[in-house]
């Protein structure tokens, strides 16, 4: 698991962690865990040219003590500062005793570019010193981020103006959300974390990101004493005859997703479409362990909506299922509810324009999990789950542009609704399909159909399951 604090905590750790130990180690140790990934990017650090751009704050010293570490190797360093009245005192005699300058204007060549302008103690757009700054760094250079890519949010992912597109990001002491979140997250390229011994004193993280080994401890994988049953049934209420492919699509995802059985509930007409794809499938009501609901009823389904709901049982709420939702009624669940919106459709819910949920998505999820007391997972660029009450975030780590395809929502609710009627918790079950489907996404390549990921589904679980 890849977890993610946020400033404040970052903030609270390091103070703790200084207290114990002489003044500038953090930093120290810090510029030393950048310097050492820098020497790896560079082909020949000897006579490489190396261009820091230099902030006012911390941000900067770590830059200046990581550039005088290369300059002493052989590089030819040029510092160029946001303020040259504010610039880390210390940062830069150690840059000059290593035979570094600083300059005024960004060198019109650079191998490596470091982004030292503004760490966590950024606050809103970048100002615009420093992005003139941002926009003279040379084309060809490799960008490496200080801690986080200059002009994203540290908390939030959030990029209210210019910002630095990184291929690298050295990070200190922990990952900050914005690292991992949309739209921060693409531009902080490669992640690396440099341990400055944070680790001991942080507390539980607001953000975390599963990967394989994690996931791969949560599949419902069948044992011998397994039947369809005891796998787990999944009611499905799908489709229309506006929108039958929707239902065929849920099933897919649902039948990929591991359920021992798929029971279709919808009008006769697309219950044959669903039939003449996937012959497994069983029609009509019955008993379940979960359902989905929503994917493609347009006007339709709303009884059954209500009556899925009113079960003691699991239940994904998906597209049209979530118009007219009512917070009480969800409050009211005694079993698990879990709620699939993209962006237009959690803005609908929060009465707010579909860019403020593309702009904040955080918040976005966090703000409906906590009005509809209901696990909500917002898919998106970085597909965000949210648990219905305190705890983390998940960040879904897969997932390709490609996935932004009709049909693949309603593939995702089916897999997840399939991993909630085999038992599993609801975040879990939300942000393991994520992580499959976006993974079966890039398996399959692009352009993509959305019944391709759904096939490609065994192909990633298997991936996952294999390596742990
Ligand atoms: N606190 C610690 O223990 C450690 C901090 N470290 C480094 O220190 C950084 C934090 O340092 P600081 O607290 O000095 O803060 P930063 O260096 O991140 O930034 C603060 C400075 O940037 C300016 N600024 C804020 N918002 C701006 C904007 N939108 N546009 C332009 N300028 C803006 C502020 O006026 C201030 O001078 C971390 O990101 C990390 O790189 C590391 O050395 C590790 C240890
Ligand atoms: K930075």
């Amino acid at each position: 698991m890849r977890t993610a604090y946020s400033v404040e905590t970052v903030r609270a750790a390091e103070r703790e962690l200084m207290a114990r130990l002489p003044e500038g180690t953090l930093m120290q140790r810090a510029a030393a865990g950048l310097a050492a990934v820098c020497v790896r990017l560079l082909p020949r650090v000897y006579g490489s040219r190396v261009v820091l751009l230099v902030g006012p704050g911390d941000n900067g010293g770590d830059t200046l003590y990581a550039g005088a570490k290369l300059a002493r190797r052989g590089a030819g360093v040029t510092a160029v500062a946001m303020d040259p009245e504010r610039v880390h005192a210390g940062g830069l005699a150690a840059l000059r005793a290593a035979g570094g300058r600083l300059e005024a204007a960004v060198p019109g060549r650079a191998d490596l570019v470091l982004d030292g302008l503004v760490g966590i103690g950024g606050r809103g757009a970048l100002r615009p010193a420093a992005a003139a700054l941002v926009e003279r760094i040379p084309a060809g250079a490799v960008v490496v981020a200080v801690d986080l890519p200059s002009g994203v949010d540290a908390d939030t992912g959030e990029v209210a103006g210019a910002a630095v597109a990184a291929d690298v990001t050295v990070t200190f002491g922990a990952y900050k959300p914005g690292l991992l979140i949309d739209p921060g997250a693409s531009r902080a390229g490669a992640l690396h974390l440099v341990d400055i011994g944070l680790g001991e004193v942080l507390p539980a993280p607001e953000a975390e990101a599963l990967q394989h080994a994690g996931v791969a401890g949560l599949l419902p994988e069948p044992t011998p004493s397994s039947d369809k049953y005891r796998r787990g049934v999944l009611g499905v209420v799908a489709g229309s005859a506006r929108y039958p492919g929707a239902a065929v699509l849920a099933v897919a995802g649902a039948l990929r997703g591991g359920a021992g059985a798929v029971r279709y509930v919808g009008p006769p007409a697309v219950a044959d479409a669903v039939l003449a794809r996937y012959p497994e499938t069983l029609i009509g009501t019955g008993r379940v362990q979960a359902w989905v609901v929503g994917p493609g009823l347009g006007d339709e389904g709303g009884p059954e909506v209500r009556e899925a709901l009113a079960q003691p049982v699991p239940v994904l709420v998906d597209a049209d299922g979530l118009r007219g939702l009512d917070p009480g009624e969800l409050r009211a669940r005694a079993a698990p509810t879990l709620l699939t919106p993209h962006a237009g459709e959690a803005a609908a819910l929060l009465g707010v324009a579909r860019e403020t949920v593309e702009a904040g998505r955080l918040e976005a999820v966090r703000g409906l999990a906590e009005r509809y007391g209901a696990v909500t997972l917002l898919k998106g660029s970085t597909t965000l789950i949210a648990p219905a009450g305190p705890g983390p975030v998940r960040v879904n780590p897969t997932g390709t542009p490609w996935l932004a395809t009709a049909g693949s929502g309603d593939v995702l609710s089916g897999l997840a609704g399939s991993l909630l009627a085999a038992g599993l918790p609801a975040v879990d079950a939300g942000s393991v399909a994520a992580y499959l489907h976006g993974l079966a996404a890039r398996l399959t390549g692009g352009p993509l159909l959305a019944h391709q990921v759904a096939e490609a589904l065994p192909r990633a679980w298997r991936e996952v399951a294999r390596r742990h």
